[in-house]
């Protein structure tokens, strides 16, 4: 040991090492370690040793220190060097409030509007189903939910209270309910899985899977199911992009997720996307976390994208100004370039203010944006996105977000992060790529749960609250308005405040997605005069479940095996289900409860389970 420092210190230009709490340790660190320090010293940051007391004490801390340091080298294109030179530039631009589409003007760009239960919408609808055997969903779930503040992860949270289905099982049963109506239609042909790749990251992924082995993968084989974890990037505490130390641990650099954008790097250099294509995979649908209704708009979606042809198809929704959603726009450069792109939500009032509007992020007289509202799912064709990656390898433009102190923009509330997006995807593809988007209705598309019942509650009026509780509430109501749709009459909603928000309370109607995927599907499981009350709960579960003439007051849950079929009918009326406030702050309840501002009352039900196959009827 001595020896081997009185070597090191022989051979070393000390002035590339002048931070005297580091030279005071040379000898408990090994040469990569010296050469790790050196890259830090040069890129000025010696203050990660300003409380570094002299060797002998934390030896074995401060080794782990350089082997996350070496970590962070390794895992980011260029090194550590490079991350700080971007973050850097990154940093003054957002300081000097850069605009990063200098050059570019924004203008509306016009996609395909569907309109839920038309004629168009139920042929794409039907394509897309048809489609669907040859599709792999992609969910990025590596993110921390900051602005939630549930400590759980976020896929685990039921999506709604009154099956208590999570996020995760309620995608896996989508996607199952998807490939097993796509097989059908497919006679002939074998039995195609439907591959579901999850991004993770060490926030999550323990937890992701345990979610999913505790629960048999939810009905889905363990081998459909990949799991990618991403690797988080260093911190930064200031402007001169000084690395942040972990708040937790003096010999850490704090670390956070790098964005969605790191799942295009990762399905490449994983081998999935070949071993897809292989498999005869033509589309790649990618979907964030916390969409309860997101598969209510795959069918067509995914019908838009076989029958246009389009390499990219994002989808959207009329959005609000000021919306915390991307807006969808098209971009002209100077130079007459153009591309349709996701304009991030911090982005879009200053590249507005500096073109076409003074006024910014602003509604139009039709109360919405002018410019869609990216929700964030993507539908990409596999060919075409493999030949793209194979010259880009997945590698996103970066961005950095800092949250500012005040307005000198000298400090920051809490530390910052390079970070990529995976919209960002089409900014590097060819003018001639087949780029297009798809415009569907809010309340059958879009319901995520990202902001916590307090930040909820402040969100301008008119706006969505994007809360577990509004999330919730758009399920049943999307759930009721296909009904309606479908000829069903349906009891009016009324107004109701949770946690300070008021929203909709629709009768709580849900369904598996094996009852019904499509309009047509639930059309056909329809008939007579149906008519379910205000205060009723619904949910259907089984696959062949008939509902006819039913008259509903109260709460309903039928059950039943797949080669069941179960006729409903006749009139109910019971005490039924009750929605009783909760406080958020009442820490008497569970996070999951406390979040959404209510608790479901079972009181009084009718429930049929029918576990023998063959024709039965529920009538109370
Ligand atoms: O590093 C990360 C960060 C995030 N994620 C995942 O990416 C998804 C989106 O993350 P967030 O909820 O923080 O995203 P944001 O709300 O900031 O914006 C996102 O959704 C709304 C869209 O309009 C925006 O354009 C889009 O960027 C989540 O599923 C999250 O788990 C990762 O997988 N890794
Ligand atoms: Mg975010």
């Amino acid at each position: 040991m001595v020896d081997f420092a009185a070597d090191q210190l022989a051979n070393l230009d000390m002035s590339e090492l002048d931070c005297p709490n580091l030279l005071k340790n040379l000898e408990i660190l090994s040469p990569d370690h010296v050469e790790l320090a050196k890259i830090l010293i040069q890129n000025g940051q010696s203050h990660l040793f300003n409380d570094w007391p002299e060797s002998g004490v934390d030896d074995d801390e401060k080794r782990a220190f350089f082997d996350q340091v070496a970590r962070l080298n390794a895992c980011y294109f260029g090194g550590l060097e490079q991350y700080i030179k971007n973050a850097r530039e990154l940093l003054a631009d957002s300081k000097a409030g850069k605009n990063p589409f200098d050059g570019f003007t924004p203008s509306v760009p016009t996609g395909e509007n569907l309109t839920f239960g038309d004629e168009n919408f139920i042929n794409y609808e039907e394509a897309g189903v048809k489609e669907a055997k040859n599709a792999a969903f992609v969910l990025v779930a590596g993110g921390l939910g900051e602005r939630l503040g549930y400590n759980g992860i976020k896929v685990a949270l039921p999506s709604e209270t009154s099956t208590g289905t999570c996020f995760l099982q309620l995608y896996i049963e989508y996607i199952l309910a998807l490939q097993e109506a796509s097989g059908k239609l497919a006679e002939g042909e074998t039995q195609k899985e439907i591959p579901l790749a999850i991004m993770t990251s060490d926030d999550t992924h323990a937890r992701t899977l345990a979610l999913l082995e505790s629960n048999a993968y939810f009905g889905m084989k363990p081998t459909q199911v990949t799991l990618l974890k991403q690797e988080k990037v260093a911190c930064l505490a200031d402007n001169d992009a000084r690395l942040a130390v972990d708040p937790q641990n003096k010999y850490r650099i704090q670390t956070k997720p790098h964005g969605h954008g790191d799942v295009h790097s990762l399905l490449f250099s994983s081998g999935l996307l070949n071993k897809w294509r292989d498999a005869g995979v033509k589309w790649v649908l990618f979907f964030q976390d916390t969409n309860g209704l997101l598969f209510k708009a795959i069918p067509a979606s995914l019908g838009v994208s076989a029958t246009k042809q389009y390499q990219v198809n994002s989808l959207a929704v009329p959005r609000k100004a000021k919306e915390a959603i991307g807006g969808i726009a098209k971009l002209t450069h100077a130079d007459g370039r153009t591309m349709v792109i996701n304009v991030e939500y911090n982005q879009l009032d200053p590249l507005l203010r500096a073109t076409i509007n003074p006024e910014g992020d602003v509604n139009c007289e039709t109360g919405f944006s002018p410019f869609p509202g990216n929700i964030n799912q993507l539908i990409l064709e596999l060919e075409s996105y493999i030949e793209e990656l194979k010259k880009t390898g997945g590698a996103i433009k970066e961005f950095v977000n800092p949250k500012y102190k005040d307005a000198t923009k000298t400090s920051f509330k809490s530390s910052t992060r390079l970070e990529c997006m995976m919209q960002d995807y089409p900014k590097t593809l060819p003018p001639t790529a087949r780029v297009g988007f798809t415009v569907m209705d809010i309340w059958l598309a879009y319901a995520p749960v990202k902001n916590n019942p307090e930040d909820a509650a402040k969100v301008p009026r008119g706006n969505p609250y994007h809360s577990a509780t509004s999330g919730e509430m758009a399920i049943y109501r999307a759930h009721s308005l296909i009904l309606k749709k479908a000829g069903v009459q349906i009891g009016d909603p009324i107004m109701h405040v949770f946690n300070g928000q008021e929203v909709e309370v629709w009768p709580r109607i849900v369904w598996k997605p094996k009852w019904a995927l499509t309009f047509s599907d639930v059309k056909r499981k329809i008939g007579g005069n149906c008519s379910v009350s205000q205060k009723s709960t619904m949910v259907l579960k089984g696959r062949n479940i008939l509902v006819e003439g039913l008259s509903l007051d109260g709460a309903l849950v039928v059950d039943s095996i797949d080669n069941a079929e179960v006729k409903v009918e006749g009139s109910t009326q019971n005490t039924g289900w009750i929605l009783e406030n909760v406080d958020y702050k009442d820490s008497s309840y569970p996070e999951e409860i406390r979040i959404r501002g209510f608790r479901i009352n079972k009181v009084e039900q009718l429930e049929g389970n029918f576990r023998e196959p063959g024709r039965h009827c529920l009538k109370p």
